[in-house]
């Protein structure tokens, strides 16, 4: 049986993960794609670093284009991450030759998707990133495959696993942001450059992947983004005591006048809920339509053997000949702009740092009157000598006029720092 042929860049967490992976379930792999898969050649930043895997027998290439460019390989893997540089050289150097792709690298499918997509039908090469989405969840494959026939009304989830492991470390041992990160690294979850993950933009590259199937590809520079960064320990209190939990949540919805609604934020989702129950480094995908009904699958969003066991399934795709259109659809529609949120009316979280003294609840109730905005619940906690904490729960009330609420409670005298403001996000099972 001839063997498919991978040449493979990348030899860090997810790129030694695969070659592990195809060597200790090599006789599986083969069963089940019909033909061994065989990592031949290979590159990364050094040559000789010590990755606790055998690669003697596997040729050397000193750049990621070269491995593209080598005649004796069937498939290029892109581990390497960045959506730009030799990741991106490298995928369009594979494909215009007409070799198959395989990545985990969704900055680089969210921000060049089109473009690659073109130069895959050009060259009739697939490209293929189940990794890319949440790890080791069939993510891809439950949206464009699993779903093909329905007409989502939304697709998201928790989409970024050292995100919902700092939020649920600090909320279950109280420890600091910065120590749980500088774990999360260590155990392989992070991005080379960790503000990709908790400024949300590693969340807003998946989901732009996953509205892309879904519904179409959105512009990437049109999806409004907020990361995990300003969610304080007392925040994290509040919201167990008001019944939620805190999710960084990426949301693509249908909207009614056609377009696609589409954010990443933190949220707070009610403790009783499935997704609160997604916890550490574990990721949720959730989709709803109108035949499929519901849908919520979870598991590793990050980490060596998640990942490593999607690009190999799609590996095992390429060697069984499957013919995966990119986005699902054979004709990829040009990019469309996320719809204005201004309208769209929520229930929200305000947490204000406030000054602890007499009529401090008349001015900020007063902004609040001014700009139609109807409070359900508040709570008060201890701050610095002199200041409290303020926990608001809002009705209903369009996203605008909160924006404009907030900017008018920013500029109070009584109120230190900015507020922090989270959508309360209760329609997810
Ligand atoms: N770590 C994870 O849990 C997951 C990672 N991913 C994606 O997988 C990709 C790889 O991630 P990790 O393995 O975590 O990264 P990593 O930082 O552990 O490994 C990156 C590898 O690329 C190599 N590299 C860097 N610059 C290079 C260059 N110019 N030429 C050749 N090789 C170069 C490095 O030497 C290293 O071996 C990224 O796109 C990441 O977003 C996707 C899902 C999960
Ligand atoms: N940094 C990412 C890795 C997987 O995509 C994450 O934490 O989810
Ligand atoms: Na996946």
């Amino acid at each position: 049986m001839k063997p498919l042929r991978i040449g493979l860049a990348g030899l860090g967490t997810v790129g030694v993960g695969v070659i592990r992976l195809l060597r200790e379930n090599a006789e599986t792999i083969t069963a089940r794609a019909g033909r061994p898969i065989e990592v031949v050649a290979v590159t990364a930043r050094s040559k000789s670093k010590d990755r606790g895997v055998d690669l003697s027998a596997t040729r050397w290439h000193d750049d990621a284009v070269s491995v593209a460019q080598d005649p004796e390989i069937d498939v290029v893997v892109e581990l390497i991450g960045g959506s730009e540089g030799p990741a991106r050289d490298m995928v369009e150097t594979a494909l215009t030759r007409g070799l198959p792709v395989v990545t985990a690298n969704k900055a680089l499918v969210a921000l060049h998707g089109s473009a690659l997509t073109r130069l895959s039908a050009e060259n009739n090469a697939p490209l293929l990133f189940e990794a890319a989405v949440a790890g080791g969840i069939p993510a891809i494959k439950l949206v464009r495959e699993g779903l093909a026939a329905d007409r989502l009304h939304s697709v998201g989830g928790i989409l970024n696993g050292t995100c919902n492991y700092i939020l649920t470390e600090m909320r279950t041992t109280g420890r600091d942001f910065g120590d749980v990160l500088t774990e999360a690294q260590a155990k392989g979850y992070a991005e080379a450059e960790p503000s990709t993950d908790v400024d949300g933009w590693d969340t807003a590259h998946k989901l732009a992947i996953l509205a892309g199937i879904a519904f179409q590809p959105i512009a990437f520079d049109t999806l409004p983004v907020h990361g995990i960064r300003d969610v304080t320990a007392a925040d994290l209190t509040f919201a167990n005591e008001l019944g939620y939990r805190i999710k960084l949540l990426g949301m693509a919805r249908a909207s009614k006048d056609s377009g696609i609604e589409a954010w990443v934020r933190p949220c707070l989702v009610p403790a009783k809920a499935a997704i609160a129950a997604v916890e550490g480094v574990f990721n949720a995908v959730t989709t709803q339509g109108p035949f499929s009904g519901p849908i919520t699958i979870s598991g590793r969003g990050a980490g060596e053997g998640p990942t490593a066991s999607a690009v190999v399934a799609d590996l095992i795709d390429l060697a069984r000949g499957a013919d995966l259109p990119v986005w699902g659809v054979r004709n990829t529609p040009a990019p469309v702009a996320c719809t204005s949120l201004g309208e769209l009316k929520s229930a929200f979280y305000i947490r204000l740092d406030v000054e602890d003294r007499s009529g401090v609840m008349a001015d900020l109730t007063s902004v609040l009157r001014d700009h139609d905005v109807s409070v359900h619940f508040v709570s008060q906690h201890d701050a610095a000598a002199g200041r409290a904490y303020l926990a608001l729960v809002t009705h209903q009330a369009p996203e605008k006029a909160i924006s404009a609420a907030i900017t008018a409670l920013s500029a109070l005298p009584v109120v230190k720092g900015a507020p922090l403001v989270l959508k309360i996000e209760d329609s997810l099972q």
